[in-house]
């Protein structure tokens, strides 16, 4: 039986890959076949022998550089993609902020969207009913209630799908860099709410290249690179990591191009 003490989440050697040159969906017979015969050409690892728990009320900030990982773990967490090897148990309900407006049908209104939303991540008619006139003043749009999805503007079709899933009673939210696109006053409204919710005792799992925006957040950082988990610890250990890896690469890309210039200029100069 599960107690209070046991991870909300756990992820065993976990690890994830795609194909460079094609979109990757995986077939049943791919999900069936042994490893070996699964790999192709121009296949990599996005992810690969990631470890971590997770327990109720942490807060964590994921960070690294573009393409080292980061969106594909919080699918990963999210069960909106499934491992090629090692396990992700997750043993709370999810309330997913990543790719937001991605579940949205364009075609329907706003108001057919809040519903369908919001009723397949568990709310009844009723609940939706409820809470319908806050959702629509939270995202500030309710001139465009039965207006088509896709005539929203895109900071638009954010704040509805924000405002929707922030809703949601699940216990881990998850929250990628969708509220970039947000304008500002709009966004710390967001951070508000999911301050409240952090307040309530909810796990967050959150990934941003914003460095005061992670550690307003979260106490735990974990640190991605080349789809390794190269540091998981306190965040501003973990920011002062990612920081120090940046800084030397660019002092290494900079003695790199110093030293080409000079092989350039000692070169012999030949004469037709
Ligand atoms: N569906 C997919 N098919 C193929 N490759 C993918 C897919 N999703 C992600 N990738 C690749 O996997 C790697 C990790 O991507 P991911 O989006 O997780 O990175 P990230 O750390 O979130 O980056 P960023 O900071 O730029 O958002 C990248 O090389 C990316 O191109």
């Amino acid at each position: 039986m599960a107690t209070r003490h046991d991870p909300v989440i756990r992820v065993t050697d976990a690890g994830i890959k795609f194909r460079r040159n094609k979109r990757a969906r995986r077939s049943f017979k791919d999900l069936f076949a042994d490893s070996s015969r699964r790999s192709r050409p121009g296949e990599f690892w996005a992810l690969r022998g990631v470890s971590f728990d997770v327990h109720a009320g942490e807060s964590i900030g994921v960070v690294g550089r573009n393409g080292q990982g980061k969106s594909t773990l919080l699918k990963l967490v999210a069960e909106v993609m499934l491992p090629d090897e090692g396990r992700v148990a997750v043993h709370e309900g999810v309330a997913p902020l990543i790719e937001i407006t991605g579940g949205f049908v364009a075609d329907l209104s706003v108001r057919d969207n809040v519903y369908l939303t919001a009723g397949l991540h568990g709310m009844s008619k009723a609940e939706i009913t409820e809470a319908f006139d806050e959702i629509i003043e939270f995202a500030e749009i309710e001139k465009f209630v039965d207006t088509p999805y896709k005539h929203l503007s895109s900071g638009m079709q954010v704040r509805i799908a924000f405002a929707v899933i922030a809703r949601l009673d699940e216990p881990i939210l998850l929250v990628d860099e969708v509220l970039a696109v947000g304008d500002r006053a709009f966004r710390e409204k967001c951070y508000e709410r999911i301050e409240e919710m952090l307040s309530d005792g909810r796990t967050l799992f959150f990934v941003s290249h914003n460095e005061k925006d992670l550690r307003r957040f979260c106490s735990r950082g974990l640190y991605l690179e080349g789809g390794e988990l190269v540091f998981d610890g306190d965040i501003d250990e973990a920011l002062d990591r990612y920081n120090a890896d940046i800084e030397a690469r660019s002092a290494a890309k900079a003695r790199a191009k110093a030293s080409r210039t000079l092989s350039a200029q000692e070169a012999p100069t030949t004469t037709a």
